[in-house]
């Protein structure tokens, strides 16, 4: 299923951006003065191989997991938080919830790896195992389990696609996650751990200490080869991590396009680029996160987000606080009149 998604997912069209330019300076306004909404209708357009893109409905997908290196003591909230965080994303009362029912999105929460038991119709059920190995110790999964995970995240965007979602916005839950993502930013980027590592939930600077200390000693126990994306993901894990990945590979095979979220989310983003560039293509980040090593991992994919409201929750908030971002971009290119059909004068740009 994997190699088969790899395999299906194809270049955006580059093609396009020629007509949709010229509908963007046919209409009623200065040539480029809705800045980077005009580029981000371009980008849509190659995404989803429309002339005029559309991003509604929007489908967003929680993927929630546990992390075995939590016992380390790493993050400011114990583990059992990710299970009971789930419960209250079926109740509908976390932020992506408001969100989410604010944008009109379809939202699904999907149980990769949790440890405890999570009740309930309103989760999907497709738990690879009960959270990773504590990667300070052993490695985090198998191969085996990173790829099921991976796979996990291509069925959850294919049933998006399937419900009728045209853009696909992906957020997770998982205490000690950014930990994880650190440690995997560290291995992929080369960069030192103290440049990338940060207060995740709110540690105090003797944890964030401490947090440092377990990452380098793991970067080293574990010997990731960086240009190996899933033995990466085996050895330093995120379940979760693993399936948001899988997600983005999934919609950018449906050529839906991908709002990104924050530092877990684009340390996913920057993994499954290695397993496929053409997926860059299909990625808008949506906002610059509180912690520091998201600036990195913006860098290495050649991001600029959208917003800057020093978030640091996580759940594909921050995407979703884009998405009306990316409807009035398309709404601007189907609905504005043009210059000929408004009787406006048309001009250039001056140089
Ligand atoms: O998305 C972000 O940029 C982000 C930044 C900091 C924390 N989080 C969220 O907080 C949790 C991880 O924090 P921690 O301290 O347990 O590693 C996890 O559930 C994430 O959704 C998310
Ligand atoms: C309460 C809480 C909510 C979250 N949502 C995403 N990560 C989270 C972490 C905590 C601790």
């Amino acid at each position: 299923m994997l190699a088969d998604t790899l395999a299906s997912l194809t270049p955006v069209d580059a093609n396009l951006a020629i007509v949709v330019q010229a509908r963007l300076d046919s209409l009623t306004k200065p040539p480029g003065s809705l800045g980077r909404l005009e580029s981000l209708v371009l980008e849509l357009a190659g995404m989803s191989g429309e002339a005029l893109p559309t991003v509604t409905p929007p489908g967003v997908i929680v993927f929630a997991a546990d992390h075995g290196v939590a016992e380390e003591g790493v993050s400011a909230f114990p583990q059992e938080v990710t299970a009971q965080m789930v419960a209250n994303f079926v109740a509908g009362g976390a932020a992506i919830n408001v969100f989410a029912r604010q944008i009109g999105a379809r939202l699904e929460v999907v149980d990769v790896g949790v440890k405890g038991d999570v009740e309930g119709a309103g989760v999907v059920h497709d738990k690879v195992r009960r959270g990773t190995a504590n990667f300070a110790r052993e490695d985090a999964m198998s191969l085996v389990e990173a790829e099921r995970a991976l796979e996990v995240g291509i069925r959850a965007a294919e049933r998006s696609h399937a419900a009728g979602c045209r853009c696909l916005i992906v957020g997770e839950m998982g205490i000690a996650n950014t930990t994880a993502s650190s440690t995997l930013l560290a291995a992929l980027s080369g960069r030192p751990v103290s440049r990338l590592v940060g207060q995740g939930t709110g540690i105090a600077p003797v944890r964030l200490a401490h947090k440092t200390e377990v990452i380098v000693g793991a970067l080293a126990a574990r010997c990731a080869n960086p240009s190996q994306p899933l033995e990466l993901l085996a050895k330093l894990g995120g379940l979760e991590i693993a399936a948001m990945a899988g997600a983005y590979l999934g919609a950018a095979a449906r050529r839906m396009p991908i709002l990104v979220d924050g530092f877990i989310a684009t340390v996913a983003a920057l993994l499954a680029c290695r397993l496929a560039p053409a997926l860059r293509g299909y990625l808008v980040f949506a906002h610059r996160s509180r912690e520091p090593g998201h600036d990195v991992a913006l860098e290495l994919l050649e991001a600029r987000p959208l917003l800057d409201l020093e978030l640091r929750l996580g759940e594909g908030t921050g995407a979703a606080l884009a998405f009306p971002l990316l409807e009035a971009a398309c709404r601007m290119l189907a609905d504005m009149a043009t210059f000929d059909s408004a009787g406006v004068a048309g001009g250039g740009t001056e140089t």
